[in-house]
């Protein structure tokens, strides 16, 4: 599989935010989105996210079959946001993504248990600490399966001992063919090509 980025403009509110970016990444290979605030970094990823439509020139996934026929399909998004809903438990939350994703993978205590979080499904999510929240909102990448994960500022509010496992699960995604793409200021820990974007093309 290759996800490919190809001449890629993105905009908001009708004002351009990058142009011309380009990167091609293989089963198993992980890019780095880095640069200045307002650069670009999230809309390049909500761009490749399908959540933003391209300004100019192309996302595309090659060799996804139908299984995964675009990259909207293919991936998992996780935004600044946690897009999980504060009334409902941990949970309930979890296994409303896992229902709604399709294509089951770890179950929910599972998942919890990889990201440290084994303790508190119970709880509703709005009773969560931000690095928790940030926690059970990468479970969702463990409780179904998408080839590409897109990553915003995945560790903003973790702890180290967080950082480290997320590393890990980043990791064993590559190693399963998985493809990355995290926006991030700060280093993650795995093997990356790095993407700069430069200062945003208005002042
Ligand atoms: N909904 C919107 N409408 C208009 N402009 C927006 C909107 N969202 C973002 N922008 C602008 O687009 C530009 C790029 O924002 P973006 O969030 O992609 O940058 P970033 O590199 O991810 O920044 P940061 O490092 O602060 O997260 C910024 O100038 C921002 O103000």
């Amino acid at each position: 599989m290759r996800l490919i980025a190809d001449k890629l403009g993105g905009e908001r509110g009708g004002e351009p935010v990058f142009a011309n970016i380009g990167f091609a990444l293989e089963d198993g290979e992980a890019l780095i989105v880095t640069g200045p605030n307002g650069s670009g970094k999230s809309t390049l990823l909500r761009v490749v996210a399908g959540l933003l439509p391209a300004a100019d020139g192309e996302v595309r996934l090659e060799g996804g079959s139908e299984d995964w026929p675009t990259p909207a399909a293919a991936c998992h998004y996780v935004g600044h946001l946690n897009a999980m809903k504060t009334a409902l438990t941990v949970n309930e939350n979890l296994d409303f993504w896992r229902r709604f994703a399709g294509e089951p993978a770890l179950g929910v205590a599972e998942a919890l248990e990889e990201v440290g979080l084994g303790h508190i499904g119970h709880l509703p999510f709005g009773y969560l600490s931000t690095g928790q929240k940030r926690r059970a909102a990468l479970a969702r990448l463990l409780v179904s399966h998408r080839p590409v994960w897109l990553l915003d500022e995945p560790t903003a509010g973790l702890d180290k001992a967080s950082e480290a496992r997320l590393s890990e699960m980043m990791d064993q995604h590559l190693a399963e063919g998985g493809i990355i793409v995290a926006a991030t200021h700060l280093p993650l820990g795995i093997a990356a090509r790095e993407l700069r974007m430069g200062d945003a093309l208005r002042g």
